[in-house]
């Protein structure tokens, strides 16, 4: 469904370093299925979702979703070719002056949906999904950043797109909040079939929704394995930042000790524990991948 082949994205910004964000990434996307994409901050995870719908074209490589290549595609057939694919953020993305079905209807506007009375009706549908239908008057300050999400699904939703592309879509929410979301999302793909890409940093959010996982470090993908490993008692991953991902969330050093930064990744986060270690990993890593969340 969608397909990677040898993507890469450099950023050039005039008197500086040109910066690889995304290099010669190379992934496939089974239809219908759930790919996380997960790393530390900087790896390149928001590029290389952006590098999906061309919000961020790639420097080199091509990028096919549903069997049309993207990168060879004029503006005007890109334009079209991108109703196919919705998108959500962390920060929901609304527009404050309109309403929540203003919101939606606009997403059909912009994709050519010329009928005012069609749009409302899609617009409503779409809501419906998100079982936020009662809210359809009001405006985004007046709504928790649960319901924002949603009615950011709902305007993904309403073009009837075949993937949804997610970027840190829980990252502002409560725990409580993030697995609502996350259940509207895994209903999407379910009911509807819809392809979904979720980028994110946490990775309770990949085993409670990802069919498959891919880590990002330093702009490559450095490792894929599919979501179930990661229940399996034993699975180790082949990578340290694999390793490190898979451990139990956030551990201080309470030592006191503040051991002396390195710039290489750990070699063996599985041994990091208690006092001291860890708290390297974190500046190694901070060192090699752009820092820990
Ligand atoms: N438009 C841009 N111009 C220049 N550099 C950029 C641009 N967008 C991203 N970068 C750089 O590319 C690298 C990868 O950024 P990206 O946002 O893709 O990483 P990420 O893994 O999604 O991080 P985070 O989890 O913090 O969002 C970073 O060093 C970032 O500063």
């Amino acid at each position: 469904m969608i397909s990677l082949t040898h993507v890469s994205t450099t950023f050039a910004a005039r008197g500086r370093e040109p910066l690889t964000a995304v290099d010669d990434v190379s992934l496939e996307v089974p239809r219908g299925s759930i790919q996380g994409i997960i790393g530390f901050s900087g790896a390149g995870k928001s590029t290389l979702l952006r590098n999906i719908n061309l919000l961020e074209r790639p420097t080199a490589g091509t990028v096919s979703v549903a069997g049309t290549e993207l990168t060879s595609l004029d503006d005007a057939a890109l334009r079209q070719a991108r109703h196919q694919i919705g998108m959500i953020f962390q920060g929901f993305n609304l527009v404050n002056n309109l309403t929540v079905a203003q919101n939606v209807e606009l997403s059909l506007k912009f994709a050519g949906v010329k009928d005012r009375r069609e749009r409302l009706r899609r617009a409503a549908e779409a809501l419906e999904i998100v079982d936020i239908t009662d809210k359809t008057s009001v405006y985004p300050a007046q709504l928790s950043g649960g319901q924002k999400q949603r009615v950011a699904i709902a305007r993904a939703l309403a073009t009837k797109p075949e993937v949804l592309l997610c970027d840190e879509p829980t990252s502002a929410l409560d725990p409580f909040t993030t697995a609502t979301v996350l259940q509207y999302l895994a209903d999407v793909n379910r009911e509807f079939g819809i392809t979904v890409v979720i980028v994110t940093h946490e990775m309770e959010v990949i085993k409670a929704l990802a069919d498959n996982v891919a880590v990002m470090e330093d702009g490559r993908v450095v490792e894929e394995f599919p979501a179930s490993e990661l229940r399996r008692e034993g699975f180790n991953p082949r990578t340290s930042i694999g390793k490190y991902l898979l451990s139990d969330g956030i551990r201080l050093d309470r030592s006191g000790e503040r051991p002396h930064e390195s710039t290489s990744a750990p070699q063996d986060p599985d041994a990091a524990q208690p006092g001291g270690t860890h708290r390297s990993q974190h500046t190694a890593l901070a060192g090699s991948a752009g820092g820990v969340r």
